[in-house]
């Protein structure tokens, strides 16, 4: 009895010390997995604060990659973590820190993020631009894109159909110049650059009215892929996109682009019942190029569907025509703003390109323009048409900085931020100097814009553009013709603004309208062209 009463006596403290022991292993346990957090997820990439529910969304306000880029600077982070909703993301916004974040993780940093308007048009991901790396489709179509789409010899081939439309522009130009009327360049430039493309993919078949109700379609997957989808950042209050109509206009504006191919692609099967071997591969389209890659053994296993050549073809034309247009347009307006380097470019156009009839500027001229491709690599350093890049998304953990990075985690690569950066660039980063591309060699070469992290307005690594052949020749063609044939201005004295307007793609807020005046030069002597030729490459003062 004695040592009953002896143990209902210790009783209570054995269950105190019990409980404080297994309180004390359990708070240490908490301590160590918090450390272990700590230490585990970013210890150096700084994270905003955001807000609860939508995290960091706010904080993009109307021009995305310049609130970004503020962002980076106020917390001193070349790389940062962010939460846009729900979606962990990576923000790169420096020269030094896309090499150290892409060199060693090229390949898990290759992935894409589905999104929703991307996956509706694109047949569910079967294209190039949006499709996850690691399945064979992507590797298959992305080689077909270098070697037969946008080869250097099918770029050339294309090379009747852009100084045609190049022509057509002049000749709008002139007529609103005589008419004294200034000219809605945004307008004017989108619209050739969407001619070259259509004509490039689809070819010259179809009416007048049918390619302009085609371009109307398009436009409107332009919008839609640039747009803000709730579900992309927010998967549980994706219902909203259908309460705002986006849904609806998605579906409908994908069964349109449907039945544009539709046809495209019937026209082109019946045509080809006809044509013998030899001038198929001549006077090739897109659509043709890919109808034959379908039935090539050695793309066969790949390529293998309709909706395959649709998400192809719907790549080409969204990632080339509004890109180029916004390259010219903001070069431009640079070129505007800058009367002195204004001129310098027409001098080298203007002297390069004389004593022809036909007083306009051919590709075959284009390789002499060497400040011409310096005025361009500035704008695109300045102004990149596709600011953000297109999204990417890891598709397994790796390293940044020793912090380790889920799959699963989105990137932004800050291309515009990149361009200012003035450890890459020096103080005067903001100030447009196409002289500061005098020392590359060879401007025709295209090495130079994958090889570099300072300059990356065609993206990084293995998913950067493969158009950039096809794009810098419809771009240097287009600009070099409306600085030889035309002198610019703001209407009435006025300066051009630099507004952006948001999407994947950036233009300008307001139209770029400019009084243009019709030049014919004039064959100069010969001691006005040695003249020139060295004050050409001087800079101005
Ligand atoms: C000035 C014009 C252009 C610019 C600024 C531009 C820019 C870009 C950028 C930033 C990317 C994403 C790169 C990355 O994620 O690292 C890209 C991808 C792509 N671009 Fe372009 N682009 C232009 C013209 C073109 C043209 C003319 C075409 C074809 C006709 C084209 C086809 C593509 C394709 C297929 C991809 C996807 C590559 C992949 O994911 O593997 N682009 N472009």
């Amino acid at each position: 009895m004695e040592t009953l009463r002896a143990y209902d006596e210790l009783f209570p403290w054995a269950l105190l010390v019990l409980v404080t022991t297994i309180t004390i292993l359990y708070l240490k346990q908490l301590l160590v997995a918090a450390f272990k957090r700590r230490a585990t997820s970013s210890p150096s990439l700084p994270c905003p604060r955001g807000l609860p529910l939508i995290g960091n969304l706010h904080q993009l306000g109307t021009v995305p990659h310049d609130a970004l880029a503020a962002l980076a600077a106020k917390h001193a982070a070349p790389v940062m973590l962010l939460r846009l909703g729900s979606v962990r993301t990576l923000v790169v916004s420096t020269a030094d820190a896309l090499r150290a974040v892409f060199q060693p993780n090229d390949r898990a940093m290759s992935g894409r993020p589905a999104l929703c308007a991307a996956t509706r048009i694109t047949y569910g991901l079967q294209d190039i631009v949006f499709s996850p790396p690691d399945g064979g489709f992507w590797r298959t179509a992305r080689r077909a894109s270098l070697s037969e789409l946008l080869s250097a010899p099918r770029v050339r081939s294309f090379r009747e159909v852009r100084e045609q439309e190049a022509a057509a522009l002049v000749a709008a130009v002139t007529d609103m110049s005589r008419s004294g009327s200034p000219v809605n360049l945004s307008e004017e430039l989108m619209a050739t650059s969407n001619k070259i493309l259509r004509r490039v993919a689809f070819g010259d078949g179809g009416g007048e009215e049918e390619s302009i109700r085609a371009s109307a379609v398009l436009e409107e997957t332009q919008k839609l892929l640039g747009g803000f989808f709730v579900a992309d950042y927010m998967p549980w209050l994706g219902w909203l996109d259908a309460l705002r109509g986006l849904r609806r206009r998605l579906e409908r504006n994908f069964h349109e682009l449907d039945a544009f191919y539709e046809k495209v692609i019937d026209d082109h099967l019946s045509k080809r019942g006809d044509d013998d071997d030899a001038s198929k591969s001549k006077g090739e389209d897109l659509v043709d190029v890919l109808l034959r890659l379908h039935g090539d053994p050695a793309y066969q296993s790949t390529f293998n569907s309709r909706d395959q050549i649709k998400g192809i073809l719907t790549d080409m034309f969204i990632a080339g025509t509004d890109t180029a247009a916004a390259t010219v347009e903001w070069t431009m307006t640079e070129l505007v703003r800058h009367p002195d380097i204004l001129a310098k470019a027409q001098k080298e156009v203007r002297g390069a390109v004389v004593g022809r009839d036909d007083d306009i500027v051919r590709e075959s001229d284009l390789p002499r323009l060497k400040y011409l491709k310096q005025v361009i690599r500035e704008a695109m350093r300045v102004h990149p048409p596709v600011p953000l890049l297109v999204p990417r998304e890891t598709i397994e953990p790796c390293t940044v900085y020793g912090c380790e990075i889920p799959a699963r985690t989105r990137v932004l690569v800050n291309a515009k931020a990149i361009g200012q950066d003035p450890d890459a660039w020096g103080a005067d980063a903001a100030r447009f100097v196409p002289e500061r591309h005098e020392e590359i060699a060879d401007l025709s070469d295209h090495k130079p814009w994958h090889d570099s992290f300072s300059l990356v307005p065609f993206g990084v690594g293995r998913r950067s553009c493969p158009g950039v052949h096809f794009a810098t020749s419809v771009v240097e063609l287009l600009l070099a013709n409306l600085l030889f044939c035309f002198d610019w201005r703001a209407p009435h004295g006025g300066v051009v603004d630099l507004e952006q307007e948001t999407g994947l793609t950036v233009h300008r807020k307001h139209p770029l309208v400019l009084v243009a005046r019709r030049v014919r030069v004039q064959a100069p002597s010969d001691d006005e062209l040695d003249g020139r030729f060295s004050a050409m490459h001087s800079v101005p003062s």
